[in-house]
């Protein structure tokens, strides 16, 4: 969990908590301190009330409007600075990967033939690695992208990185162009995990557009990220509103956060946003999560976004 005064995209960190989502249920408030975290918890109405005043003193304190325009400008500037700091700490063995997308295994099983699998907005290859060591399926090939150039260099550097079973390249989501080393329509599982939150909401049809060139049909994609009142969005302080519900952190990267109704247009009626793809909608679902710092008696309120759309 990111202690620090000022936001950053560490925080993404945070998510190592969610191992098994679900299991626990906070049924007596007096024994909130006893664990480090409750699954599916209903928000009191003091965290309600307190939610709505954060997002009216964000809505009442943007961005002013002459900074804006550099954060639009080269995002992937901000991500190069955050990758060039954070390199050894951003690396993280993520449990919860298997339990949640337990389809990215299945790619990865011995007879399942041949699958390939894209990690979009890949950062240190959280997602990459782990799969590739425990893959049992020779005929996997995994590819990863990201629009930071320094990102990339913290894959390929990596001493994993294997170029007979991956590739990283640099690659905008949001770009009009399809990446080169991927063939239109060949693509089993696209897998973004708090990237699509870095993008500017009118970026978002044009990154769904190339979602859906890429994947087969029948393909996946597996999309976790932050939640509306997410504590990430809620602690923000004056000044770093850029758009409702879309802010820039202290370190300069962008996060939005999401709603599941907002997904189910995107996703599952993209047409009207723009762009020409339908998603089958099989898992749009919130996980809400309380983590509890036991010495400091400090509750932390976090929602994160979990969905699996599939091509038609
Ligand atoms: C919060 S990090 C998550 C990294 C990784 N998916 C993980 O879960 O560890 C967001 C990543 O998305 C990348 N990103 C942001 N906007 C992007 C875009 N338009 N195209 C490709 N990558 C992007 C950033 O450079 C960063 O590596």
């Amino acid at each position: 969990m990111d202690k620090k005064t000022t936001s950053s995209a560490i925080d993404v960190n945070a998510v190592e908590d969610s191992t098994a989502f679900g299991s626990r249920l906070l049924k007596d408030q007096d024994t909130v301190f006893n664990h480090n975290a409750w699954d599916h918890v209903e928000w009191d109405q003091e965290q309600e009330q307190y939610a709505q005043s954060q997002i009216e003193k964000h809505l009442n304190s943007p961005v002013p409007a002459e900074e804006q325009d550099q954060y639009y400008d080269k995002p992937a500037d901000y991500w190069n600075t955050f990758y060039t700091k954070n390199e050894n700490r951003f690396f993280k063995d993520r449990h919860w990967l298997k339990l949640e997308f337990p389809e990215l295994f299945e790619a990865a099983a011995a007879d399942a033939g041949q699958k390939r699998v894209f990690e979009v907005g890949c950062g240190a290859g959280n997602t990459m690695f782990p799969l590739l060591e425990q893959s049992q399926n020779p005929d996997l090939f995994v590819y990863a992208a990201d629009f930071s150039s320094t990102a990339v260099q913290v894959v390929q550097n990596n001493p994993d990185y294997d170029t007979t079973r991956s590739q990283a390249f640099v690659w905008d989501l949001a770009s009009p162009d399809l990446p080169e080393a991927i063939a239109p329509g060949s693509l089993d599982i696209i897998v973004m995990i708090f990237v699509f939150s870095a993008l500017a909401p009118e970026q978002w049809a044009q990154a769904i557009k190339n979602l859906d060139r890429l994947l087969k049909p029948g393909g996946l994609v597996l999309f976790r990220d932050y939640g509306r009142h997410d504590l990430a969005q809620l602690r923000f302080k004056e000044k770093r509103l850029l758009k409702e519900n879309f802010y820039i952190r202290g370190d300069g990267t962008r996060v939005y956060f999401f709603t599941t109704q907002e997904l189910e247009i995107l996703f599952g009626q993209a047409t009207e946003q723009g762009s020409s793809a339908v998603f089958k909608i099989e898992q749009n679902a919130v996980d809400r999560r309380l983590l509890v710092n036991r010495s400091r008696k400090l509750k932390m309120y976090r929602v994160w976004l979990q969905g699996k759309f599939r091509k038609l």
